[in-house]
């Protein structure tokens, strides 16, 4: 064990593929891997608050993984809640950074934000690189059963456990008020990781979601891919179908749609369904058709404020009793330490 973790904090990602080989491997301690192996990879001030990307290596995922976190001034004074973005295909963990405009509104409401990669990556996977939404940057936030995905694709297990229990032991949250958006992929991520697991995510909304995979070129592709072409294992992760067997706490769900969005016009996002399917069920779905818009990062951004007002009715409702942190503007530009050094 102590071998282990002395190479994961000395050494770079091409011997933590060994760990996974070696003898001493054992899945216990991989999950004390995950946890040691965390690294602040860069640090950067602004917007009123901190800015890093990190890296730990999954062992769902078997190789180093980079994630965004952006670390609220509110944090000084005690836990705060999370919230976790999925990102589209494609994506990195630098998109929503770089272009959703998200950190001004998560230092106003004082949520922490973590943003992880797509899919796990470099791992030479036959015809992991062939196409742009299957693979590389398109895992789809599924836990893969078919080869040669099954032992790597986790990215399901990834979001909902390995990562939150990475950013538990390394930031000072409130695990009891967590939250979750995303884009497109991301977007659906979203939705089945709050469907599948009632009461962990007390909010969740959605930027041009695919809201019924099973039914979409994209979806039918990587559940065909990841899960194998029984359309009926695809029910576990498709938002159309959990939702109507849904019985944890009531959920009010957020989307907002672009009506100039490509990916619309070629029937891959299915919102329609989604408002049908929630008909009956334990959910509220605000579905808001926003003229003239597409599917891109200024769409994003254009409606991020509402998003954040959204997921702060849920996050900052605090026992009755209880006093609630307001979110301050700190009063110095200094106001967070830099506990973390860099790489
Ligand atoms: N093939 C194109 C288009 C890829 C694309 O539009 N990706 C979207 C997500 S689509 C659904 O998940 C995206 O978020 N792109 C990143 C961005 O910064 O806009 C391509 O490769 O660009």
């Amino acid at each position: 064990m102590t071998q282990i973790i002395s190479c994961v904090m000395n050494r770079e990602r091409s011997d933590l593929f060994l760990i996974r080989n070696s003898p001493n491997y054992s899945p216990t301690k991989i999950k004390w891997v995950s946890l040691v192996s965390f690294r602040e990879r860069s640090t950067s001030r602004g917007l009123a608050g901190v800015a890093q990307v990190s890296c730990s290596y999954s062992a769902e995922l078997g190789c180093s993984m980079k994630f965004a976190v952006f670390v609220p001034p509110q944090l000084e004074s005690g836990p705060v809640p999370v919230i976790y973005w999925l990102s589209g295909l494609t994506c990195t963990e630098q998109n929503f950074v770089t272009k959703a405009g998200a950190q001004t509104h998560a230092a106003k409401h004082g949520f922490l934000m973590v943003a992880p990669d797509t899919s796990p990556r470099g791992l030479n996977i036959p015809g992991e690189d062939d196409s742009w939404d299957f693979g590389t940057g398109a895992g789809f936030y599924v836990d893969a059963t078919k080869e040669p995905w099954k032992e790597n694709y986790h990215m399901y297990s990834y979001i909902t456990k390995e990562l939150p229990a990475v950013i538990a032991a390394n930031f000072k949250v409130n695990s009891e008020k967590i939250g979750i958006m995303g884009h497109s992929m991301g977007g659906h991520g979203a939705l089945i990781c709050a469907l599948k697991n009632p009461g962990l995510y007390k909010s969740v909304s959605a930027f041009a979601p695919i809201c019924n995979p099973m039914e979409c070129p994209w979806g039918e592709k990587a559940f065909g891919g990841y899960l194998g072409h029984i359309k009926h294992h695809w029910k576990d992760y498709d938002a159309c179908s959990l939702i109507k067997n849904y019985s944890g706490p009531p959920l009010e769900i957020l989307i907002d749609q672009g009506t100039e969005d490509d990916f619309l016009h070629k029937g891959q996002l299915l919102p329609e369904n989604l408002e049908k399917a929630v008909h009956g069920s334990n959910m509220a779905l605000t579905l808001r058709m926003q003229d003239g818009y597409d599917h891109s990062y200024y769409f994003i951004s254009s409606f991020m404020g509402d998003h954040f007002d959204h997921h702060a009715k849920y996050l900052k409702a605090y026992p009755l009793g209880m006093e609630a942190t307001e979110p301050h503007t700190p009063s110095t530009p200094n106001a967070v330490p830099l506990p973390f050094s860099k790489n």
